[in-house]
């Protein structure tokens, strides 16, 4: 079945998308029935299972053509204009036709994370499917055009997985996917697969879930980076279809920049039904762009609008649209920000962005934000009513948005590849934070999707294990953004590069209870995080761990997707995914975990690979060389093609033995047979996050030290975290990571993508002195 979708991937995931487009769009403009008929039809014709509910399409199309030809013909001029626009091309005449050209042109880029989909053909698409696909968006399009009924609202939920760009960029649907759904019903996730199925109350027995929280107390919004697009306030005279047409036609001459729909069109926080069978149809981010996409501006403006918005100013969007106009041409006005400002992003440098801010004593044109909108009170006692603007313009995008300059900065912690995080001081507050700022690296591109995934996850989960993300602010650039993060004193990497003794077994049992109860909890919420090392794993002192760095962090569901094999540093990348495995699933998190387990243990990495190859062969070197017997379906991964070495046995032991008089770590019994089976080459068989909590290790002598006895150390925030590791030890894999991660932007992939990456691996293998003498002059 995985191998059906694999042959067909690009074209299932652009009917998926289409699909589940309709899905998310029909229920805004229609009534309950409406929604649930078309949606019902749309899935049967999508699988092409009943033509019953083709019927009741074309009976439903021809309704609206009807009742669109006595509104004035709105929809025909749109998809008239879609059409021209994107190239045209449909087999059926309908608004899919031109929509697929333009995503098949977008697909194409994908996030590192992500796989690309060169094994799929566009001959694999059914003539027949594409017909039926297109009756369903048809419909869907026509019934987008007509307004949300208000009266639907609903609370917003930040994550909004993979949501489709131009769906966030309509403000009919924008407006819905915050106005429809049911205030606290939570849609069930898609099925696990059976081997990942934890307990029958997953994922949310247990486990507790606060996806709106944030939202609602802290009025997270992010700035607009679109105003010297937009039109004036005072100048909104088109309706909203002509609002919305403008945007699509701005999206698609972004060309490049544009990034095409994903078919998660919801999360199952913000789902609109919870009819069973929804289940698995949110799973699919196949489509989420690479790494490295950008987000323009324009999609800023609505992306981040539609993920960060809340609850309130989701009210006010809907509700109060006219005031928030008002304020943004207050707040315009006052701050004269315009694209020729000193502000624009791109004449202000790091530094500028913060310090030139601090500078000004706290009390620069941003921070008026803050002081005006403590309150959804005070904004309407403020606020004056103004006429009803369109929808998709109404939100103040700077109004529920903090200042950066409303903190000190402290000192820069570190720097990886997608942020640089500072410690600072809120200033009314005097609380010690992190500020993990978004790395623009080409702002002209807009804001970095995988940002914006990190920001969406880490707002929306809470969890001890999980650090916290107080709320986003922003900088003096429109785009400048700044996760407000709880400031955690050291990352386990540098503490144990500064440590003279490796953890003791109490001490690293704490500290792995605390990581596997955080990875169960992503588990159980269908995430994976996928970047799980010792860098991403924070320790205050207080002894609490909390799991960091979500930019590679996705969904997953069921039936498994392939997936880019191109995730996890190295060192803590499990075997299927150096054997060019593409479906995979929380296991590979929990190969991560045995890596990180021996690690604390014995104060050295595991598995200090420097390229794929030399990775898989160290594993073999200590675990032994896996076959078909210990690990079924191993031959036929694509990597499996070398003939590895044969090392007979599993040496593990000898280098975590029960007792030592040469300084190895020792391990027990019951701790062997856990690191074991984190280390477990099948990952069917891998233990998981729930199983190694109720693992015996845990319940014998010595018991998990208590957080409030382990040990404290030194405060790692006077220095450059990256400045002391390039000097101590400079991590060859950040390098080679980075790079594995742009050539998975380019779009090879399959056995042959794979290995001619592998060749390209070993070539920048020997070219890293260079890259690190770059990296070390980067610094000063
Ligand atoms: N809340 C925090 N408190 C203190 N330090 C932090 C915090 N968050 C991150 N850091 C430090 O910053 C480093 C980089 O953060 P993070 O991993 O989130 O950035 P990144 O750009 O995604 O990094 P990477 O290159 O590993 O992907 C971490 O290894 C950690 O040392």
């Amino acid at each position: 079945m995985a191998a059906g979708r694999h042959g067909g991937y690009r074209d299932n995931e652009f009917r998926d998308r289409e699909s589940n487009l309709d899905v998310s769009r029909r229920g805004f403009a229609n009534s309950k029935e409406d929604y649930d008929r078309v949606r019902n039809g749309g899935r049967d014709v999508v699988r092409g299972g009943s033509r019953d509910a083709r019927d009741r399409i074309r009976v439903r199309q021809k309704d609206i053509r009807e009742r669109e030809a006595s509104n004035g013909g709105h929809r025909s001029s749109s998809s008239r204009s879609d059409s021209g626009s994107s190239g045209g091309g449909g087999s059926d005449g309908g608004g899919l036709g031109p929509r697929r050209c333009g995503f098949s042109a977008k697909t194409m880029d994908r996030e590192p994370g992500e796989l690309s989909s060169e094994s799929g053909s566009d001959g694999a698409i059914e003539p027949e499917s594409m017909m039926k696909d297109s009756e369903v968006a048809n419909v869907e399009h026509n019934r987008t055009r007509s307004p949300p009924p208000p009266e639907k609202k609903r609370k917003f939920s930040p994550i909004v997985w993979d949501q489709d760009d131009k769906e966030v960029s309509e403000p009919s649907k924008t407006k819905s996917k915050v106005s429809t759904a049911p205030v606290t019903a939570l849609p069930p996730p898609p099925p696990l697969p059976k081997s990942f199925v934890r307990s029958p109350n997953v994922p949310y027995g247990g486990v507790e879930i606060h996806p709106v929280k944030k939202s609602e107390t802290k009025d997270v919004e992010l700035p607009e980076a679109t105003r010297a697009t937009m039109p004036s306030p005072g100048s909104h005279s088109m309706s909203p279809k002509q609002a919305w047409h403008n945007d699509r036609e701005a999206e698609q001459q972004e060309g490049e920049d544009y990034v095409p729909s994903h078919n998660i069109s919801s999360s199952r926080w913000a789902a609109v039904d919870n009819s069973p069978g929804d289940e698995g149809e949110i799973i699919d981010d196949e489509e989420l762009p690479r790494r490295k996409r950008r987000l323009s501006p324009e999609l800023l403006d609505t992306k981040l609008r539609n993920k960060l918005l809340s609850p309130v100013e989701a009210k006010k969007e809907g509700f109060d649209g006219g005031r928030a106009k008002s304020s943004e041409s207050d707040e315009r006005g006052s701050h004269g920000r315009t694209s020729s400002g000193d502000d624009h992003p791109g004449t202000a440098s790091e530094k500028d962005d913060y310090m030139e801010i601090d500078a000004q004593g706290g009390k620069s044109d941003t921070s008026i934000n803050h002081s005006e909108t403590d309150s959804e009170d005070e904004d309407d006692r403020r606020e004056t009513p103004e006429p009803p603007a369109p929808p998709q313009r109404m939100v103040n995008m700077l109004q529920g948005c903090r200042s950066v300059d409303e903190f000190e900065r402290l000192n820069k912690i570190d720097e990886g590849t997608y942020g640089v995080v500072y410690r600072a001081r809120d200033k009314k507050t005097g609380e010690i934070v992190a500020l993990k700022k978004v790395k623009m690296e080409k702002e002209r591109e807009g804001f970095p999707l995988t940002s914006l995934r990190e920001i969406n996850i880490l707002l929306s989960f809470h969890h001890p294990s999980i650090v916290d993300v107080k709320e986003v602010v922003v900088g003096s650039s429109l785009d400048s953004i700044f996760m407000v993060m709880e400031y955690m004193e050291h990352d386990l990497k540098g503490l144990m590069e500064a440590m003279k003794q490796p953890f003791s077994q109490s001490e690293v049992k704490c500290l792995m209870i605390q990581l596997l109860e955080g990875v169960k909890y992503l588990h159980d919420n269908w995430v994976l995080h996928r970047d799980l090392k010792t860098s991403n794993l924070l320790l205050n002192n207080r002894g609490e761990l909390k799991i960091c760095d979500f930019g590679l962090a996705r969904q997953y569901g069921s039936p498994l997707k392939p997936y880019t094999h191109l995730v996890v540093t190295l060192w803590y990348r499990a075997p299927e995914l150096l054997l060019g495995s593409k479906q995979y699933s929380t296991a590979i998190d929990m190969w991560s975990l045995g890596c990180i387990m021996a690690e604390l243990l014995s104060k050295e990495p595991l598995f200090n690979g420097k390229t794929e190859f030399d990775q898989l062969d160290k594993i073999f070197k200590i675990l032994g060389t896996p076959n078909e017997t210990i690990w079924p379906g191993f031959s036929k991964l694509p990597g499996v093609k070398v003939n590895f070495v044969k090392h007979q046995y599993n040496l593990l032991r000898k280098k975590f033995p029960a007792t030592s008089f040469t300084g190895s770590p020792v391990l027990s019994d019951a701790g062997f047979d856990l690191l074991n089976k984190l280390l477990t080459y099948d990952p069917e068989k891998r233990i998981t996050a729930e199983a190694a909590l109720n693992h015996e290790w845990f319940h014998e002598v010595p018991l998990p030290k208590s957080k409030e006895f382990m040990p404290t150390f030194p405060a790692q925030h006077a220095q450059d975290r990256r400045m002391r590791r390039v000097l101590k030890s400079p991590d060859p894999l950040e390098e080679q990571r980075r790079k594995e991660l742009q050539q998975g932007e380019s779009g090879t992939g399959g056995i042959f993508g794979y290995w001619e990456r592998w060749v390209c691996l070993e070539l920048q293998s020997i070219h890293f002195p260079l890259n690190t003498i770059n990296w070390i002059q980067d610094l000063n």
